[in-house]
């Protein structure tokens, strides 16, 4: 591929008369992480619900991998490759960690009434296999709990329903993961270890690329490549962390000040 792997092409979305995206354009190159940043209400979580397919945009086009997605249904994006957390929770808190994970990834787990019934060997290969994955993927972030696949995760502090979501959506093998808000409901000390596990997961080297929509500015800091600055929907700035920060149209609207 020799493109960005995602484009955003004059996207506008409309709630009525808000403008929740306006003319917005931008590209994401594979294994960037990308901040996108900006004061309350100014498209963020739009351009993440474009992106996903829960809402169609009012015009423009996006692209992945060189193909047009612009309008494409969730599951054709999650097929595509892409994939987020959301500001909330989303997990089911009476069920396990491995059940939870399992959710991201249920293609695994189908294979039909009588291939089962047929091969009940093979059921059981593929559970084993499965199983081994999703405890992989869960002890590069926490050892502690890999050991603990089949506890409730209403049982858990947060930071670890954190990892546990982030898991849940890098089960698939996604190419891009969409990051709404991971520090939120995170202390600070929280946080810094969050970080650093998705420091790991881009450090892994498997080409991996991130959108992170953060508030707190140490994160974007940290661990961008490049931010873009929404206001009213409409991009501001874009650069480094440093050089947006030195903006002034972003530090009037974004910073505070004056
Ligand atoms: N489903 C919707 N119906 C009507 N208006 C909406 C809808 N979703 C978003 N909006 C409006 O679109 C604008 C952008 O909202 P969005 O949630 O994308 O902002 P945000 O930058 O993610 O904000 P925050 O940082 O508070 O999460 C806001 O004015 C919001 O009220």
């Amino acid at each position: 591929m020799t493109g960005p792997l995602l484009e955003f092409r004059n996207v506008v979305k409309r709630f009525g008369g808000v403008t929740a995206l306006d003319d917005f354009s931008m590209t994401l190159d594979q294994s960037e992480i990308l901040g996108l940043i900006g004061p309350n209400g100014s498209g963020k979580t739009t351009s993440f619900n474009v992106l996903t397919g829960i809402y169609g945009p009012t015009g423009g086009q996006v692209f992945f991998e060189g193909q047009e997605i612009t309008g494409a249904d969730p599951r054709a994006v999650y097929e595509a490759g892409i994939v987020r957390t959301f500001q909330r929770s989303r997990l089911c808190l009476p069920l396990s960690i491995y059940d939870n994970i399992m959710i991201g990834d249920t293609s695994r787990l189908v294979r039909g009434l009588w291939s089962n019934l047929i091969s009940r060997r093979g059921l059981q290969e593929q559970l084993d296999m499965t199983r081994r994955q999703a405890r992989d993927l869960v002890a590069t972030f926490s050892g502690h709990l890999a050991d603990r696949m089949d506890q409730p995760v209403g049982t858990l502090p947060m930071i670890e329903r954190r990892r546990i979501e982030i898991c849940r959506a890098l089960i698939s093998g996604p190419r891009l993961l969409l990051l709404d808000e991971p520090s939120a409901g995170m202390t600070h000390d929280e946080t810094h270890q969050l970080m650093d596990d998705i420091l790991d997961v881009r450090a892994r080297g498997e080409g991996l690329s991130i959108i992170i929509v953060e508030h707190e500015m140490g994160v974007i800091e940290r661990i961008t490549d490049r931010c873009i600055v929404l206001s009213y929907g409409r991009k501001i700035a874009e650069g480094t962390y440093a050089e947006v920060a030195a903006d002034s149209e972003v530090q009037n609207a974004y910073l505070g000040a004056d």
